[in-house]
């Protein structure tokens, strides 16, 4: 069968946008989970962090499922969420928007661009949740904020919640970044253990400046990546709830793929959302041959780049020389 796709990235975290709606392609989620090993493999396929399937959504604008790399699926990508978002608003001719994700119904709205000439989205992260048994996390009592974590070999202090999708989050000093503590814990946690048994986000967070931090996650499903949507959201909450930060103040937030904007809303009942303003950026075009009979084989119909890298490419050298600056990365 032939495949539309649109490869498109939020911070340089790259994706393969596959609309379904109004196709026959009728696939099964052993289909989306065969099509995603094949085409997000770096040296087999075209390679991406993920894939992201737009669906009919009989309560919102569209709906998103997101597979990770390794075929699993994400219950949320908030970089995906702004490429969804961006495709579909220009798809429905709308600038505000709902998605229905596999947990919660997210508002998507155009904001105004970044940089010039980048189109940038502002979505909605949410629910967050401290409790343990939403990542799920072992062996903890109800709650981990900013605590060290028994079993792993180190004193490191973390700090857990689920947005929903699950995220470990640790502050920590700009030279525990050379090193090779957060790839160790990660692939412990994200491997067959007791603390994590789904797996989980890492992220290592170092503070820049009063309103401005730099993330490093190691996604679950995919490994170390450019950018994480939500694990962004999640780590300027952290900030701002150990007090590096302020609630209802933009923070930018610095990652290895360029920067986002983080916004973090307590509602009167004392719960919290962030608003992820970033990037939605597409590379290319394709239609791509693909038979569910051979799913390790795929082959280009057709392809045709886009040119939106360039002004990208703007932002990404002002952040890495910031980076470089204060981070030393
Ligand atoms: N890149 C995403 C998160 C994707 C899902 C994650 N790997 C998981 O399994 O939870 C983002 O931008 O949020």
């Amino acid at each position: 069968m032939k495949i539309d796709v649109t490869k498109c990235h939020g911070s340089g975290n790259d994706f393969l946008l596959l609309d379904e709606v109004g196709k026959a392609y009728d696939f099964t989620d052993e289909d989306r989970r065969a099509l995603t090993l094949t085409l997000c493999n770096r040296e087999t396929g075209p390679g991406a962090d993920g894939i992201l399937f737009v669906l009919e959504s009989d309560r919102c604008d569209a709906m998103m499922r997101v597979f990770n790399s390794d075929g699993s699926e994400a219950s949320m990508c908030g970089n995906g969420l702004r490429c969804v978002g961006r495709y579909v608003c220009e798809k429905i001719g709308k600038d505000d928007i709902m998605v229905e994700t596999l947990k919660a119904d997210l508002h998507v709205s155009k904001e105004e661009d970044l940089y010039d000439g980048i189109p940038t989205y502002n979505v909605e992260i949410s629910p967050v949740l401290f409790d343990l048994s939403s990542l799920p996390m072992n062996g903890h009592g109800e709650k981990l904020i900013d605590e060290k974590v028994e079993g792993l070999p180190t004193e490191r202090a973390f700090t857990a919640l689920a947005v929903p999708n699950p995220h470990l989050i640790a502050v920590v000093d700009r030279d525990v970044l050379s090193g090779d503590e957060q790839k160790n814990i990660s692939e412990y946690l994200n491997g067959s253990n007791p603390i994590c048994p789904d797996g989980v986000n890492v992220s290592y967070v170092t503070i820049m400046d009063k309103g401005a931090i730099f993330v490093r996650t190691y996604e679950r499903g995919v490994g170390f990546t450019n950018a994480c949507g939500t694990a962004m959201s999640a780590s300027t909450l952290v900030t701002c709830l150990l007090g590096y930060n302020e609630k209802g103040v933009a923070v930018d937030v610095y990652n290895p793929g360029g920067k986002v904007r983080v916004v973090v809303n307590e509602r009167t009942d004392g719960s919290y959302f962030m608003e992820l303003i970033g990037n939605a950026t597409y590379v290319y075009q394709a239609t791509i041959q693909w038979d569910p009979a051979f799913p390790n084989r795929y082959d280009w119909e057709a392809k045709k780049e886009l040119d939106e890298h360039v002004a990208y490419r703007q932002l990404e050298e002002h952040a890495a020389s910031l980076v470089k600056e204060k981070v030393f990365l």
